[in-house]
């Protein structure tokens, strides 16, 4: 199948009523997710640093979708506590997805302390911090968080130290409050996206580079923003309801390596 063959598998009024919060709503999967998440009627609060990209989402989404931008820096924890406290008073909360997140690519040697300290903020301490504002919002909802991981979080992968080690943390994290808070209902689970071809990543990446992560790719193509958006709806939604403390790879299969061939190339 293509990505062109994707089809959304979710009910029209799937996450009618609910509240949920979308780091990175401005660009790339956060904005597919949002537009997603509003399309099944939730209301929906996109966070970012750019109001403009946010507002554009708002656009998008239309004028009858329940869409407030609020600018924010994940990174400031009290900032990102009072936003968190207004929302949940004000409408609730019953899913929080930490999307906001990224990394330059370079080698550990190349990494300053400042340069691993500013990446680790972004991709687990505004994590943790963010999660654990919202903890009393889904305890009252029974509500789920998706965590934005990368598919080789477990394999690793050259260039990331840094930005692995935070997502491995942020995979330890979604564990530990799976049973932590799985007895007041919350759920927690990481996804796991392949290669996205965001503007993002064409920013921070060489193009014939990305072209051969890509071909490498056993199912043979990227992953799209919005099979990205449609899993997160489904782990938001009712749907997945006894899924928690998961890490779901959305990647083709890229996160099973080159594949080992014990039978040669003509599989004799
Ligand atoms: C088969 C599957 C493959 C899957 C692959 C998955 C690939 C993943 C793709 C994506 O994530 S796409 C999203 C891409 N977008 C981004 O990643 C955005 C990147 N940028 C940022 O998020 C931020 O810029 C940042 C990296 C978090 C840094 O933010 P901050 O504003 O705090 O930075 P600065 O104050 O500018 O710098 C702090 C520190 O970092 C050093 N630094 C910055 N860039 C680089 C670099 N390119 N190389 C080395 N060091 C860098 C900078 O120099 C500062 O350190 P000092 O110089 O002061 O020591
Ligand atoms: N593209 C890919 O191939 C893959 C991406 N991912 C991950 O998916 C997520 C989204 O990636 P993608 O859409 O490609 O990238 P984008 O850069 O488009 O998305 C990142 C979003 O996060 C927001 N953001 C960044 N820093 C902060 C901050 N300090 N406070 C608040 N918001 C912030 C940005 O908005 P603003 O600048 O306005 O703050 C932006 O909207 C990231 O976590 C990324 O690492 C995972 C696997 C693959």
């Amino acid at each position: 199948m293509t990505a062109a063959d994707f089809r959304p598998v979710l009910a029209q009024d799937a996450l009618s009523g609910h509240s949920v919060i979308v780091t990175g709503a401005g660009s790339g999967i956060g904005r597919a997710i949002a537009l997603r998440l509003l399309a099944l009627g939730a209301r929906v609060t996109g966070v970012g640093r750019r109001a403009e990209t946010l507002e554009e989402t708002g656009r998008m989404a239309g004028a009858d979708a329940a869409y407030a931008a609020e600018v924010c820096d994940v990174r400031e924890a009290d900032a990102v506590e009072a936003l968190v406290a207004r929302v949940g008073e004000a409408h609730g909360l019953t899913g929080l997805v930490n999307n906001a997140g990224g990394q330059f690519f370079a080698r550990a040697e190349d990494i300053s302390p400042r340069g691993w300290q500013a990446v680790v903020n972004l991709n687990l301490n505004a994590v943790f911090a963010i999660t654990r504002a919202a903890r009393p919002y889904l305890e009252a909802s029974r509500g789920a968080v998706v965590n934005m991981s990368l598919s080789p979080v477990e394999r690793g992968a050259i260039g990331m130290s840094h930005s692995l080690a935070a997502r491995a943390g942020v995979l330890a994290m979604t564990r530990a409050l799976a049973l932590e808070w799985g007895g007041q209902g919350i759920r927690v689970n990481c996804l796991g996206p392949g290669t996205v071809l965001t503007p993002a990543l064409a920013d921070e990446a060489h193009a014939p580079h990305v072209a051969k992560l890509v071909a490498g790719v056993p199912l043979g193509r990227a992953t799209s923003p919005e099979e990205v958006a449609e899993l997160t709806a489904f782990l938001i939604s009712p749907a997945g309801a006894l899924m928690t403390g998961q890490l779901i790879q959305i990647d083709g299969g890229a996160h099973l390596g080159v594949p080992v061939n014990m039978l040669g190339e003509d599989g004799a």
